[in-house]
């Protein structure tokens, strides 16, 4: 690769990384295995420490990914929340013990194993042995609170037992894992079967869903349950044993849910035949696992080698390879979506897989299916990593009949009829039939769903029918529904059909990002159609964005949007019939609520400012926030580039650093003073 190559294939990397991060963390609805999503990390990490000079810190190698959804209030751990490193392979578990000897300069330090529980992370915490508080890892720094719904878990106890073995401390935070039972899975996967709602993928999604429920009277009705292993801040710090073996007897001894077992280990091979033996009996375990942790035993030691940006460097996981099952493909079929993308899917012999039965596992694309010349008939091997929505990995060509034919990927779309195209540097083939019905129906369905405009009474089924009549061709036919032609839909739905008119009126008003959200431009999720929101304020400015709002020296100006995502908003727009769209929805009546934090500003466009340290009000977050609403970005690290560095108390390495390189270092105060000043000089004009 060129470096030019180089640059783009990191960034690139990057886009992809954050978007699969915001479909798994955020929306419990990962598109990708576990094993593919970590060699995408793992190709960057090695390109970053390759080519350090087009790393940047906003890097997801560099982050904790980030859960936190709308609706709940935010709360700061008092000590952060960790990832883990990962390694699939025995070699690389032998090279973290030579690097701890290393570290440690000795050979003599014991390491315990536990099971990798594969649920959703959560902090509880106790406050003289009362349950007080549950938060999710969110960024690391600070989770949503999940206090109400924490509380409807059966097995999580609101008081802790105390004895002479396992006092309790004041107060401490205790690591865990919220996950539900295969059965309890199963369960609520067939209800929701029955009712004609979306299935989920595996039980850590559907656990991930169900606490990010804004009434807890519906996490009630499903069994979550909990499994504690970790510690967090804890007052006073001596209450706590020395090793991690003995903070797992206490926490069993105050009578909360824990890990089956743990094994010692005393150097490599025997970390290695307790990874096995675990791999062994986790099917008897009460909740799912994808893996082992091995952690540095005494907890002195751990404090000695500290943490990365993300990562204990005390601790590694070890991941299991995924399940797989050879079953013969009966047939290929080919799904249309949203944006014409054509989905090749393999119906196959149902197969009995890590618990459950597939009979349909995706094949991506065309490309896919040649480079693996897949054919109808073929026997072929399916894998299901991390439980989520199973592939198909390779072919047992011994197996193959001499009738079987390559397979032709159709010319045309199976729904519409119309010729299909690949679009150079893509590897989707698509339907390029803007009315095509199918397309229609899943962009209004996407665009009227929760994660978007919210409008009661048009569910997929409603919007089936509105497409199917002919009466929407396009988003903004919504707003131009005729009350009459409704009417004939079914007798006696004069309610229903004022109710949906008024819920399609009253989401003209909805927030703006909600309608970016919706118009579905690839790339763009949730998170980044709120930060688009704040920063541009309008559609139109959206629409009319051009490369310098996106990026300055290459730099991305809107944290969390690169150039991949640009590219995509600003293609999306470069397109007359989207452009249409925008205007047509506003010629209806489309008049988005914008953000209040002054959207748009430009007080601090063109400038970087790096955050350290605890500030006195502020939270990083709301530090960040207020600080690109007003233009400006926000950077990880100190750089000559550096604008301001906004240090709070007990700010470290990075105030030393700007110090050194003579950045203007600025408080709380002084921030505020310069947005109040901005706020002023605008009011007045
Ligand atoms: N498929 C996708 O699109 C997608 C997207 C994002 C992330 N992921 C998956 O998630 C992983 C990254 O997620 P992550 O940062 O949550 O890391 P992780 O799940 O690999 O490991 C870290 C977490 O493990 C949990 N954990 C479970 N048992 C533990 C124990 N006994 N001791 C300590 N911790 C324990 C903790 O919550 C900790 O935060 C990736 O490696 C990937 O496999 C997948
Ligand atoms: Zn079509």
């Amino acid at each position: 690769m060129t470096p030019t190559e180089t640059e783009q294939r990191m960034a690139e990397l990057r886009a992809n990384l954050a978007r699969h991060d915001e479909l798994y963390y955020r929306q419990a609805e990962p598109e990708i295995a576990d094993r593919d999503y970590d060699a995408l990390k793992r190709e960057l990490a090695d390109l970053e420490e390759e080519y350090p000079l087009f790393a940047v810190a906003t890097s997801p190698t560099q982050q904790v990914g980030d859960d936190r959804s709308e609706g709940f209030q935010s709360y700061t751990h008092r000590e952060r929340m960790m990832s883990l490193d990962n390694t699939y392979s025995d070699d690389e578990m032998r090279e973290f013990h030579a690097r701890l000897v290393r570290e440690l300069e000795r050979e003599e330090f014991s390491l315990v194993v536990e099971p990798k529980i594969d649920g959703l992370a959560v902090s509880v915490t106790y406050e003289r042995g009362k349950l007080v508080r549950a938060v999710t890892r969110g960024n690391g720094v600070e989770g949503d609170d999940i206090t109400a719904n924490a509380r409807t878990i059966a097995t999580l106890p609101t008081q802790l037992k105390a004895s002479a073995d396992a006092p309790v401390p004041d107060l401490i935070e205790i690591r865990g894992e919220i996950y539900l039972s295969t059965e309890e899975f199963q369960r609520i996967n067939a209800e929701r079967e029955e009712a004609g709602e979306a299935l989920y993928a595996n039980p850590r999604n559907l656990a991930a869903g169900t606490i990010k429920q804004l009434d807890p009277s519906v996490v009630a009705q499903r069994k979550l349950e909990i499994v504690l292993y970790g510690r967090g801040y804890t007052e006073p710090v001596e209450a706590l044993p020395e090793t991690q073996q003995q903070f797992f007897q206490w926490v069993k001894a105050w009578g909360l849910p824990t890990v089956e077992r743990q094994w010692v280990a005393h150097n490599a091979d025997e970390v290695l035949a307790a990874i096995r033996e675990l791999d062994v009996l986790r099917e008897s375990f009460a909740y799912a696992t994808d893996g082992a942790v091995v952690k540095l035993d005494a907890i002195a030691l751990q404090r000695t080698l500290g943490a990365t940006s993300k990562a204990p460097r005390w601790a590694m996981a070890y991941k299991f390879e995924a399940e797989r099952a050879e079953t013969q493909l009966r047939n290929i079929t080919i799904q249309v979506g949203r944006t014409g993308v054509l989905t090749p899917v393999a119906e196959l012999e149902p197969v009995q897989l890590a618990g459950t039965t597939v009979s349909r596992a995706t094949l991506h694309n065309r490309d896919e299916i040649a480079r693996k010349d897949i054919r109808i008939g073929d026997f072929v091997s399916v894998e299901k990593a991390g439980e989520i929505i199973p592939a198909v990995i390779a072919v047992n060509l011994q197996k193959r009949a001499p009738t079987c034919e390559p397979f032709v990927f159709p010319e045309q779309c199976p729904a519409c009829g119309t010729t299909a195209i690949q679009v150079e540097g893509e590897v989707a083939v698509r339907c390029p039939n803007r009315e095509c019905p199918v397309q229609v129906r899943r962009r209004v369905q996407h665009f009227a769903s929760r994660a978007c405009l919210d409008i009661e009474g048009l569910g997929e089924a409603m919007v089936d029918q509105l497409v199917e009549q002919g009466w929407v061709k396009c988003l903004p036919d919504l707003y131009h529904l005729d009350r009459d032609n409704l009417l004939t839909l079914g007798k006696n739905v004069d309610k229903s059909t004022d109710k949906l008119l008024a819920a399609i009126e009253a989401s003209k008003t909805a927030e703006l990002w909600r309608f970016i959200h919706g118009l579905g431009i690839t790339h763009v999720g949730t998170a980044a159609a709120k930060d688009l929101a704040r920063v541009f304020g309008s559609l139109t400015a959206l629409a009319d964005a051009t490369i310098e709002h996106y990026l300055r020296d290459k730099e991305s100006v809107i944290s969390g949007i690169g150039k991949t995502m640009a590219d995509a908003i600003m293609g999306f727009f470069a397109d007359d019939y989207n452009r249409q769209l925008v205007n047509d929805l506003i010629a209806a009546g489309v008049n988005p609520e914008t953000p209040t934090t002054g959207a748009g500003g430009t007080l601090f466009a063109g400038q970087t400012f790096v955050l350290t340290g605890t500030l006195p009000t502020l939270t990083r977050n709301e530090a960040a926030d207020m600080i690109e609403a007003a233009g400006g970005k926000v950077s990880g690290s100190v750089s000559k580039k550096t604008s301001y560095v906004v240090a709070g108390s007990e700010a470290g390495s990075k105030l030393a650093k700007a110090e050194k390189l003579g950045v203007t270092v600025i408080d709380e105060a002084e921030l505020r003073r310069m947005l109040a000043d901005d706020a002023a000089v605008q009011g007045t004009s």
